[in-house]
């Protein structure tokens, strides 16, 4: 039963690696040539040694003569294939993991927020440091190896025949136990094998939620737990590791025992057929140089057969991601739109996240273009589900979004992303310079663009104060930056974005009242020809939005300006007051984005 899935996986291994692989047919042919010139090499020495001796002895100086460079030849030819096998293994296999790592990458790239979502970035990690290194089993010297020891073992077992059928018959008796024990250590090789790269798998986990969350570790003084548990896990590992060991040291043991009796049987039995003159001192010679090749294929076959299950199973958790349906064709990337004025509508929609209860029931909105409008309303209202939706990182479960009258399913993600300006909750900047991390907004932007963003922002004075300027290194995801100066570099990048729509989720929360105050009157008169939608928690900052839509559990309870809303009785002037009475402050700098 293990065996016959086995041979299922294995199978579909293939199908999705034969790609790959043919596009380096060159050299898996010249491979696969070379095993034979390899098969040719192993029998032609084993005759050499035996013929040269058997001249030897008697004295044949004539034939002698012409042996010598013969061999001198085959050590030519076997210098030669090693080079050669060598060059071409690792052309084949380093291109074939290249162009599958590179697709795998791709695809990770363009996986659906919702699958996003389930996987943990170790996990994905460890595809590229553990698993696609596990490959070789299938693409590389196991795969040679598999095709090669049948043939070996078949034109050895014919020459062996011919020096003597008997002695060969005889030894050919050890096959059954040699490939018996190699399937039964192959199948508990793989077993464990899989455990071994779960856990390496968890591992990855640990130590990457660890080191980006130094601090935090460090605040909770979580560091005994954090570490006891990566002890215990590395435990583990060796256990298996260990435990690997052994499976295949009590593998070999069984092949050497295999391989010690074989030899022994024909080095007695082919002695006793020398004295009697039926056997050559050559012909034994060169039945015991070959007699190793009858039991190492069986055995090394099985041993061949555990990497290449290796493998299969690394492969196995790589195709559970290749098996996602992506959410577009190709990598998405920007496209340029004129300014134009959007409006947006959401009809119908219903939406909820995988597995959890819904977010959005029969949710309308419609949102007129070239307005800035507020969303406010209390912790897990949807407020951020509505900017996922609107760009599609999630598709609603029913209902239509439209933009400007189109449909976005009618759009492909490039159209639909290219759309929006986006400033999140959560800044992320990339390592890398000031000056590429604002570059990446979109291909092409110049160095005047960047610094009137970055002056509008209000980071270019900040950034100029830096070393090296726009060109200094800003840390891995922006760790020298304090909060409020990746936000303002994150309003930078989306202003270069210069998108249609402008998304800005708590877009200046991290900033305090007096630069907040200074980005946001900056920000004005871009936010002409633009339509942009503002979640806000400090209602201070919206009261001259042109409309405030004020949500509660998915639903809208509040609708109108802030004049006419403040006088109803309702949660806005709830959250109002209460902010009023935190001194949160419900004046003086406003957000006075209307468009005139
Ligand atoms: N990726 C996700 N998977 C599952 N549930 C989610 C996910 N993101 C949000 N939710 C849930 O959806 C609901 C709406 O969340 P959302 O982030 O849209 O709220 P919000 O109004 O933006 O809240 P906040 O003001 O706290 O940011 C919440 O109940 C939240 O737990």
């Amino acid at each position: 039963m293990i065996d016959m899935l086995t041979i299922k996986d294995v199978r579909t291994t293939y199908s999705i690696m034969k790609p790959y692989m043919i596009a380096h047919r060159k050299a898996y042919i010249g491979l696969f040539l070379l095993l034979f010139v390899d098969i040719a090499l192993t029998l032609a020495f084993s005759w050499f040694f035996g013929d040269l001796t058997d001249a030897a002895i008697h004295s044949q100086f004539g034939r002698m003569k012409w042996l010598v460079p013969l061999g001198g030849f085959l050590v030519v030819v076997s210098i030669t294939s090693t080079y050669l096998t060598t060059l071409w293994e690792t052309i084949a296999t380093n291109g074939v993991k290249r162009d599958f790592s590179a697709d795998v990458f791709k695809h990770i790239m363009q996986l659906p927020g919702k699958h996003i979502d389930d996987k943990h970035s170790g996990d994905l990690l460890a595809h590229f440091t553990n698993d696609i290194h596990n490959l070789d089993g299938i693409i590389g010297s196991s795969l040679i190896h598999l095709i090669k020891l049948p043939f070996i073992y078949v034109a050895v077992f014919i020459y062996l025949l011919q020096i003597s059928w008997k002695l060969a018959l005889v030894c050919v008796l050890v096959a059954p136990v040699a490939m018996v024990s190699g399937v039964i250590f192959g199948v508990m090789l793989r077993t464990n094998n899989r455990l071994i790269q779960d856990l390496v798998a968890q591992m990855n986990v640990l130590l990457n939620e660890t080191f980006s969350g130094l601090f935090v570790i460090r605040s909770f003084l979580m560091e005994k737990f954090i570490f006891a548990k990566y002890v215990s896990r590395n435990q583990e590992l060796y256990a298996l590791e260990l435990r690997n060991a052994k499976l295949r040291g009590w593998f070999y043991v069984g092949s050497q025992a295999a391989a010690s009796f074989t030899f022994l049987i024909s080095l007695c039995l082919g002695s006793y057929y020398v004295s009697d003159g039926i056997l050559t001192v050559g012909a034994l010679l060169t039945f015991i140089n070959l007699v190793n090749h009858l039991v190492y294929p069986l055995t090394e076959l099985a041993g061949q057969w555990a990497g290449l299950q290796k493998s299969v199973s690394a492969m196995e958790r790589i195709f559970k991601i290749l098996d996602i349906e992506l959410e577009s064709v190709s990598l998405p990337e920007a496209i340029p739109y004129k300014p134009m004025l959007s409006s947006i509508q959401f009809q119908d929609i219903s939406f909820s996240y995988e597995g959890q209860k819904p977010v959005f029931d029969q949710f309308n909105l419609q949102i007129p273009a070239g307005k800035v409008v507020a969303i406010v309303g209390l912790s897990g209202a949807g407020k951020t589900t509505l900017f996922h939706l609107l760009q599609g990182f999630y598709l609603p479960q029913v209902g239509t979004i439209t933009i400007n009258g189109h449909s976005t399913a009618s759009l492909t993600v490039s159209e639909q992303r290219s759309l929006f300006a986006h400033v999140s909750q959560e800044t992320v900047l990339f390592s890398g310079t000031v000056r590429e991390n604002l570059q990446l907004a979109k291909p092409g932007i110049t160095d005047v663009q960047m610094i009137q963003a970055a002056t509008v922002a209000g980071i270019h004075s900040f950034i100029t104060s830096l070393p090296c300027g726009y060109d200094t290194e800003i840390g891995e995801r922006g760790s020298k930056f304090s909060g409020g100066q990746r936000q303002r570099m994150a309003i930078a990048r989306a202003l270069l974005k210069d998108a249609p729509i402008l998304l800005l989720d708590e877009g200046t929360s991290a900033l305090d009242s007096e630069t907040e105050y200074h980005v946001q009157k900056s920000m004005e008169k871009l936010l002409h020809n633009r339509t942009t939608i503002v979640i806000a928690h400090r209602l201070s900052t919206i009261q001259n939005a042109d409309l405030i839509i004020v949500m509660d559990a998915g639903k809208i309870v509040q609708m109108g300006r802030h004049e006419e809303i403040i006088r109803q009785d309702g949660l806005y002037r709830r959250l109002y007051r209460l902010q009023s009475e935190k001194g949160v402050p419900s004046d003086g700098h406003s957000f006075d984005t209307r468009v005139v």
